[in-house]
């Protein structure tokens, strides 16, 4: 359809957010978050073996953990998230000897250690998005840090913090028991050994136990009929294989695809980044896409020395106070006059506050007859920018029925923004064929390639790669342990899952639910958000630590300590999440995702479930606001609305 939109006008035109809705309704799939599989639990062997461990090595060395074991502070999960519960911890002033981490890789990182796709990137500036810079005195090499550079900070993090030593690798917990009696937790696990090795069981007990297993850390693909029968190669960009590619995470020579037919199912911000990448290699690159992204302007540069002293690193706390000032033009709460300091692309989404938070122009408590109001100013803060990529595929993709097809048709808030100089002009080269499925996505593969739901045609390939993404977070009861993979029992045995599938999210702050003493969690269930999300858990770890730490400080016994939000002040707090809830509003419109998990969350009618669905919400005033309010908390220094030291 023809855009009626030119610079300037602010106003949606109504086409336009009719062919927003059309769009969206060709996505929504009966089957929802159901058409996946998760690949923890499947049989596929993509998951199977942790490519980057060295076995031989881990085997004869002396563990870390024994059967048995007692630990003061167990962190469970080895990436940034975990590295910032053990460094606050030790900042907090106790023992870096008393912390122990477990992590089912083999290295720290997480996230990092994992994906070592080619063209790994961070979208979110490095000098923001890498912790501790000030601390460790490093200088990231790029504006937008590359993959590699991001594991090796993860290990520097651990160096300096003596933790290099702490971590149990290639284990994984799947239960933790609250024992009364003794106030500990009791943790089971298990450790794998590397390929025909039998894996073994470890217990141990701990006083506190710290979750950072990550938001998007089960891997899935979907059902796809007659996968087994594939004659071809593939896997996940989650386990690149390069012994299938060539090349390696610091070497991007991709040169046993030459000659290749290579298929790539799905466009999301992992395929952005891969597909460039891909078409420099492959014979012939088929690009499966169901919904475009919204590709912005990258502007990657080297991190100048003279620019880094005069502009970024001006002085004490500067990371600090740049992050501040980039949620401030996230949330939409800059004023026209102030600094841009990061000044890219996420700093010019006017509308990202509709699934953050931020500054709403009818408040943040929208009553329910407001809020068609409140999601038509969200569209019209919106529209420019929309209008202005859709425009930029038309300036970069030069064949007119392709560059159509590039176009997303949902605004900025819907699916993470992408940011890339390479992605869209990779579409003009002759060996990319973008094959845009209507929506529907691929329905099945052949023994010799891969079906397009929408026509039904095979196309052939040797190698399939699957960006297909993550379980959705807002999936299961969203709970911690939910999201571990794990059993959670708390006082009286009561399950963790069960609890928020009865009652909704419980917490208080985001990081600690009544009936689970000395257990925290990063959010993001009603903590706060940001496009940076190192930062956001970097401040629930700082929370959560000092909750620790004063506890054991204010404590009679410390050893005795049981740590907890009491029933009331969670209930408070989830009251206060859940009457701010009607600001993300604008999320229930939009074309399936994993925000929606899938769509499924748009099928929630039964007013009970919606209630508690809201009571999820992260803090919708953006994360100043969180952040003062609990500066405030933390200042009274009281542990208010905390029991059990
Ligand atoms: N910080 C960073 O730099 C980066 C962060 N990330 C994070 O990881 C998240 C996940 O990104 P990503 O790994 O790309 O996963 P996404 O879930 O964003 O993308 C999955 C892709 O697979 C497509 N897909 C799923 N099923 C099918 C099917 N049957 N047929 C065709 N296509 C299908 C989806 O289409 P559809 O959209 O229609 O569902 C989508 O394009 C990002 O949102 C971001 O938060 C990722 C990369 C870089």
């Amino acid at each position: 359809m023809a855009a009626t939109w030119s610079p300037g006008t602010a106003a949606p035109d109504p086409a336009i957010q009719q062919k927003y809705v059309e769009e969206r309704n060709k996505r929504i799939r009966a089957e929802g978050s159901a058409q996946f599989v998760d690949l923890n639990k499947s049989d596929q062997k993509i998951l199977s073996e942790d490519p980057w461990a060295d076995h031989a090595a881990l085997n004869a060395a002396e563990p870390v953990l024994k059967d048995g074991d007692s630990v003061k502070f167990l962190v469970l999960g080895a990436g940034y998230g975990g590295l910032l519960f053990a460094v606050r911890l030790i900042q907090e002033g106790l023992s870096a000897s008393d912390i122990r981490i477990i992590d089912d890789g083999a290295g720290f990182g997480g996230t990092w250690y994992w994906n070592r796709y080619p063209g790994l990137m961070c979208d979110v500036e490095s000098y923001i998005y890498m912790p501790l810079l000030e601390e460790t005195g490093y200088v990231p090499k790029h504006k937008y840090a590359y993959g590699p550079e991001l594991r090796e900070h993860a290990e520097r993090i651990a160096k300096q913090w003596d933790l290099s030593d702490k971590a149990m690798w290639r284990t994984q917990a799947h239960a933790a028991t609250w024992n009364d009696d003794t106030k500990r937790w009791s943790v089971a696990m298990k450790e794998g050994r590397g390929p025909g090795q039998q894996s073994r069981d470890l217990h141990l007990d701990a006083q506190f136990v710290f979750c950072a297993s990550g938001l998007l850390n089960v891997p899935h693909i979907p059902k796809l009929p007659g996968l087994e029968n594939f004659e071809g190669k593939y896997f996940h960009t989650a386990r690149w294989d390069y012994s299938i590619s060539g090349g390696s995470p610091t070497d991007p020579s991709l040169e046993l695809l030459k000659g290749k037919r290579v298929g790539i199912i799905g466009t999301g911000a992992t395929a952005v980044q891969v597909i460039p990448q891909l078409a420099k290699w492959a014979e012939h690159l088929y690009v499966f896409q169901r919904t475009p992204s919204a590709v912005d302007v990258r502007g990657q540069q080297e991190t100048n020395m003279d620019t880094w002293k005069t502009e970024v690193a001006t002085g004490k706390g500067w990371q600090r106070a740049r992050t501040d000032n980039f949620n401030s033009w996230i949330t939409d709460m800059a004023s026209p006059n102030d600094p841009n300091l990061v000044n890219d692309g996420w700093t010019h989404i006017k509308a990202y506050k509709a699934i953050i938070g931020g500054k709403g122009r009818l408040g943040n408590m929208i009553p329910p007859e407001k809020i068609p109001e409140h999601v038509a100013a969200l569209h019209e803060d919106d529209f420019e920018r929309a209008q202005s990529l859709r425009a930029r595929v038309d300036a970069i993709v030069k064949d007119k029925e392709t560059a159509e097809k590039l176009k997303p048709w949902y605004p900025s808030w819907c699916k993470r923004p992408t940011f890339h100089d390479d992605y869209l002009p990779a579409f003009n080269q002759p060996n990319v064929t973008l094959v845009d499925t209507d929506g529907k996505g691929c329905s099945g593969m052949t023994p010799r390639g891969i079906i397009d739901a929408h026509t039904g045609k095979e196309y052939e390939i040797d190698v399939l790669v699957f960006s297909t993404g993550y379980r959705s977070p807002g999936g299961g009861s969203g709970s911690p342990a939910w999201r571990a993979s794990m059993t959670i029992s708390g006082r009286g045995g009561r399950s963790m899952d069960e609890k928020f599938v009865t009652e909704g999210a419980a917490t208080l702050h985001g990081i600690a639910s009544n009936g689970y003493p000395n257990l925290f969690f990063p959010g993001p269930l009603q903590a706060t958000a940001s496009a940076n999300f190192m930062f956001v858990i970097d401040c629930l770890a700082q929370l959560s630590t000092y909750v620790a730490a004063e506890g054991l400080r204010k404590a009679a016994d410390p050893t005795k300590v049981a740590l907890e939000p009491s029933k009331e002040a969670e209930e408070a707090w989830s009251m206060q999440c859940l009457m701010r809830a009607g600001f993300y509003a604008g999320i229930s419109g939009c074309t399936p995702s994993y925000m929606t998990n899938e769509g499924d969350r748009d099928k929630v009618v039964d007013m009970q479930e919606q209630m508690k669905a809201g009571r999820a919400a992260p803090w919708s005033e953006g994360i100043a606001s969180f952040l003062k309010l609990v500066g405030e908390w933390k200042a009274e220094g009281k542990l208010s609305g905390y029991v059990g030291f």
